[in-house]
């Protein structure tokens, strides 16, 4: 092997794999103003004295908005586990990444255990907050797993959402016992009473159940501590049994390689243990263990029912599946039931503005992909764009916020391709999954060896006064919705009752402005979630755009063929606004096979050769228009179309918009 190769390879492994660099005082993906007002005040803790009876593990769920992230900034400041700040009291201190913080909502689950006394007794309470967008609904999902009990929060303003429903139903699917609360209730457009006829209708809640906070100014928290030592079950375990930790969440931290979380089943993990994954049958030592309080605090054991991070010389952060069963080296342990993996839905192709930059890019998405386990990765290339990467994502705001982390964490200068969904082309002997647009055949025909095409179909449902019922029935209908169904959620006399309405959609078809459109056709009243349906066969055809009758790859399209006039118009026409004027004629031209659904002609860009000539040179004149003429010609023979990448920036940044 040549040396040289050698040495960069180390070189290279040691940059991601090992030995792991020193390490710095704060968790890098941390800012320190977070760190700041955290303000962790524990440095040492004994979990012996938290056997099962005195723990409570449970998640905070709700719609998006709906106060989960406040609530857990109140209720880690009346345990004392941060300090109070008078000066904020949207702390947000579960929300650690700076895209969280900007955009005000949650990406990530987090957990924070906190320590409360009630009566005689000290409580160890382990908090997930979890995020709200349907996106993110497997980290809601795993993040139950490791719980006994939630928290349902309902904003009692808005009342009952969308996701207020699905995360409900994910938590009565997992058997946790669920307290609901209302929060708040300082608005003066809140409606308790209302809201909890709702809670009572939907979800069968007894409204003598239903807790009355305001997460804002922390009236009623002292009631949800209370209600959470004494509704929700302890977790079930053996200290002396054999060790069984679940594992529900990883990161990477590039000073210790994989950070695990973990919920102990049963008996007791240490420093200095020998454990080895069910799943993927390989050993470990525990280097450091403890909890999160809410920054990691390093403890000598986990016992069973606790909630922990471990670092255990894991190097790549593939080894840490979601879901896995550790145990000790030695022991037969029967696994737990895992998760089903995260589900990629939407996909883009992600590509350095400059090419030269792509060895940069491919290290952010390396480092960025350690710390979000759910985005798949794959290598591709694009004539037009160079080297890029083509990347899964659960759903386009997921997309996005991963294309800001990448600008914000990492510098990178990107451009993405249009988002597309998974489709599945059936051909006579096999079954392909095509993400990238390029890859769709050309032509699909049933008498040709391309049986049929199928797209994603997802189950949506859409909360909404009932004045709006029929703009959200149209909205449905423009988009393609079949099975649309609608029913009443309450049946006051008083106000405008609100419906929900259910129908199926194409995935593709809520991708892009669905979103949009359903806030702003509801004057924000609407909220929509959906769920996976499978496949269903479908009308679908790819669109390529020609630049003088040269395809460019990476604007390819998949779109169904009852739009494919209206799409190929409408992207002509930007294409036309966006691309320089040449040194000659360009046309731009739609096509799907070898029928041309759209056209534009850019028309030549005539530079002034003659501009520096005065008086009567004719002669001079015409020579040099003779061979502009004669450059001009031979350009278009080649027909290069000069397109600069931020040309391409202009046409895919508003294809996304
Ligand atoms: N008036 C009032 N506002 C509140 C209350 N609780 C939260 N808010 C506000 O509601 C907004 C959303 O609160 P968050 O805690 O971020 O909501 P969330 O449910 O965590 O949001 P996601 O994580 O994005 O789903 C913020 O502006 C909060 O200040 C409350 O009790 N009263």
């Amino acid at each position: 092997m040549c040396p040289r190769w050698q040495a960069t390879s180390r070189r290279e492994i040691s940059k991601w794999i090992w030995p792991l660099p020193r390490r710095p005082a704060h968790h890098p993906f941390c800012t320190s103003a977070v760190l700041r007002s955290a303000g962790t005040l524990s440095t040492s803790v004994n979990l012996e004295d938290f056997p099962c009876h005195k723990i409570r593990n449970f998640s905070i769920i709700a719609h998006i908005d709906h106060g989960k992230s406040t609530l857990a900034d109140r209720l880690l400041e009346m345990t004392g586990t941060i300090k109070t700040d008078s000066r904020s009291v949207n702390q947000q201190v579960l929300d650690k990444l700076k895209v969280e913080r900007e955009r005000g909502i949650t990406v990530k689950a987090q957990t924070a255990s906190m320590f409360y006394q009630q009566n005689e007794l000290r409580f160890l309470l382990n908090l997930i907050d979890t995020p709200g967008h349907v996106d993110f609904s497997w980290e809601v999902s795993r993040s139950l797993a490791a719980c006994q009990g939630a928290l349902l929060l309902v904003d009692a303003s808005r009342g009952v959402q969308a996701q207020s429903l699905s995360v409900f139903h994910a938590a009565r699917e997992r058997g946790l016992t669920i307290i609901p609360i209302l929060n708040k209730v300082d608005l003066s457009t809140a409606q308790p009473d209302r809201v909890k006829a709702q809670m009572h209708s939907i979800f069968g809640i007894d409204p003598t159940d239903v807790l009355h906070i305001s997460a804002k100014t922390g009236e009623g928290i002292s009631g949800v501590l209370r209600a959470i030592v004494e509704r929700i079950p302890p977790p079930s375990g053996e200290i002396t049994g054999r060790l069984k930790a679940f594992l529900f969440d990883s990161s990477y931290d590039r000073y210790r390689g994989v950070i695990s979380l973990v919920s102990i089943q049963d008996g007791v993990l240490r420093k200095g243990d020998k454990i080895a994954s069910c799943h993927t049958r390989k050993k470990y030592e525990i280097t450091e263990l403890g909890i999160m309080h809410p920054e990691e605090v390093p403890t000598a054991q986990l016992l069973p029912g606790q909630v922990g991070y471990i670092a255990c010389n894991m190097r790549q952060s593939s080894e840490a599946h979601i879901g896995d069963t550790l145990h000790r080296v030695g022991d037969a342990v029967e696994p737990m039931p895992g998760f089903q993996p995260a589900k990629a839905m939407v996909f883009a192709g992600i590509y350095p503005l400059e090419s030269s930059d792509f060895p940069n890019l491919e290290e952010s998405i390396k480092r960025l992909t350690l710390t979000d386990r759910s985005v798949a990765v794959q290598r591709e290339s694009s004539v037009a764009l160079g080297q890029g990467y083509r990347l899964g994502f659960l759903g386009s705001l997921h997309m996005d916020v991963f294309r800001q982390r990448l600008e914000d964490e990492y510098d990178a200068n990107i451009v993405v391709t249009a988002p597309t969904v998974p489709y599945k082309v059936v051909y006579k002997d096999r079954t392909v999954m095509v993400s990238n647009p390029t890859d769709f055949p050309d032509v699909v025909d049933t008498s040709a060896h391309v049986c049929e095409v199928q797209e994603p179909i997802v189950k949506a449902s859409i909360i909404v006064p009932e004045e709006y019922l029929g703009e959200m029935m149209v909205l449905c209908f423009e988009h393609r919705a079949e099975d649309v169904d609608h029913q009443y959620l309450e049946t006051s006399g008083e106000g405008s009752n609100r419906a929900m309405l259910t129908c199926t959609l194409p995935l593709s078809e809520i991708v892009a402005h669905f979103f949009d459109k359903l806030k702003s056709r509801s004057s924000g009243f609407a909220s929509f979630d959906y769920d996976d349906a499978g496949y269903k066969q479908s009308s679908l055809v790819k669109m390529m755009f020609l630049l003088n009758n040269k395809p460019v790859d990476a604007l390819a399209l998949i779109v169904h063929r009852s739009a494919e006039q209206r799409t190929g118009r409408v992207w002509v026409k930007k294409l036309h606004k966006v691309i320089p004027r040449q040194l000659f004629e360009v046309p731009i031209q739609a096509v799907v096979g070898k029928r041309v659904i759209a056209r534009e002609t850019l028309s030549a860009l005539r530079a002034d050769v003659t501009a520096g000539l005065y008086g009567g040179h004719y002669e001079r004149k015409m020579k040099h228009l003779e061979n502009q003429k004669e450059a001009k010609r031979k350009l278009k023979r080649i027909g290069r179309v000069d397109l600069p990448q931020e040309a391409f920036f202009d046409i895919l940044s508003t294809r996304r918009s």
